[in-house]
């Protein structure tokens, strides 16, 4: 069973609209509702294809009750701890060229107590877990040290953890001697303090999280795929997708792809990205099932050319 914990869950609500005009009355072609959070988006991933998963999440208010009952009809296995502030509502404008712009609200405060409990229900509950997936924005409200201290409890009681976050929360997830990081690329620059232009800087910046406590890195760059560094060595790979609807989620179906298929090596990479690519051909943040998945254009490579340059 794979436990993933959002802090900050929530109401995903996408518009797909022809163009983005600010200050104009825009109509939507389409919308969509989906429960959302990085770790609830790997769980539903998770389910959608088969694997076990439980999620945890802090829920209040109106959107709090919406969450749980999306999330219910999903059928995604729900830890849910009530808290006093309401669940946030995150908005995706997603124009037809595959243009997203969102805003995510900085969602309810979580406070102590509400920490205390939800840590609880994290620590009880990975006694029963492969993996513990923390993922996405820290709340208002947690001290970094009382997330960095969770992330070290659950390393120090023998948890397999994997962190997807930013700034301080993923830097605290590399110190604690996480398991597996997986930054995108603006996260990746922010943890070193440099802007990566080629694979070479991409592969060296992940060294740097390895040096610090990480033991792997799945650094993922949009449109110029992934990157694996672990004690195996450097993986590489793309996964092309002829048309782009909405990348939101793409990045939590590449973490759920690769946990899934054993989150080593190539077939891990390859799954990874395959369920990356199938995300983004699907509107707002649809999670892939297997029917979706389509292996045949991802293509892996050991030791990639560092002098590549990044596009995306
Ligand atoms: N425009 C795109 N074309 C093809 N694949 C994409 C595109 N955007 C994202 N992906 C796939 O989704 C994965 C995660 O996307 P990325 O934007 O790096 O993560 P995040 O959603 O966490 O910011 C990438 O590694 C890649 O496999
Ligand atoms: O916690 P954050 O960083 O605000 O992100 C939350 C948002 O990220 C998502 O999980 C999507 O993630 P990505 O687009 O980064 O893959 C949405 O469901 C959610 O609205």
């Amino acid at each position: 069973m794979i436990l993933t914990v959002t802090l900050n869950p929530s109401v995903d609500r996408a518009l797909e609209v022809d163009a983005l005009v600010r200050g104009e009355v825009l109509r939507a072609a389409d919308s969509h509702i989906d429960p959302g959070g990085k770790g609830v988006n790997v769980s539903r991933a998770l389910l959608a294809n088969g694997v076990r998963s439980t999620a945890v999440v802090p829920t209040g208010g109106a959107e709090g009750e919406q969450l749980v009952d999306l999330l219910n009809a999903e059928g995604v296995d729900l830890l849910s701890v009530p808290i006093a502030g309401r669940t946030r509502s995150n908005i995706t404008l997603a124009e037809p060229d595959g243009t997203v712009t969102k805003i995510n609200e900085a969602g309810p405060v979580l406070s102590d107590t509400e920490f205390a409990q939800v840590s609880k229900a994290v620590l009880d509950a990975a006694e029963h877990a492969d993996w513990v997936v923390i993922c996405g924005s820290l709340p208002p409200g947690p001290s970094i040290d009382a997330f960095a201290d969770l992330c070290s409890r659950l390393v120090g009681a023998g948890n397999r953890l994997a962190v997807d976050s930013s700034g301080p929360a993923l830097l605290a997830g590399v110190a604690a001697g996480a398991a597996l990081v997986k930054p995108n690329r603006e996260e990746l620059a922010e943890a070193v303090g440099a802007e990566p232009a080629t694979l070479g800087d991409v592969v060296e910046a992940c060294r740097r999280l390895r040096a610090a406590g990480a033991g792997a890195v799945l650094a993922s760059l949009g449109a110029d795929g992934a990157v694996l560094v672990d004690a195996d060595g450097v993986l590489a790979g793309v996964s092309p997708v002829s048309v782009p609807r909405s990348t939101v989620g793409a990045g939590d179906a590449l973490l759920a792809g690769f946990l899934a298929a054993g989150a080593r090596g190539a077939a891990a990479l390859t799954e990874g990205l395959a369920w990356g690519a199938a995300a983004v051909s699907l509107p707002g943040s649809r999670m892939p099932t297997p029917a979706d998945l389509d292996r045949t254009h991802v293509r892996v490579t050991p030791d990639p050319d560092p002098s590549r340059l990044l596009h995306s």
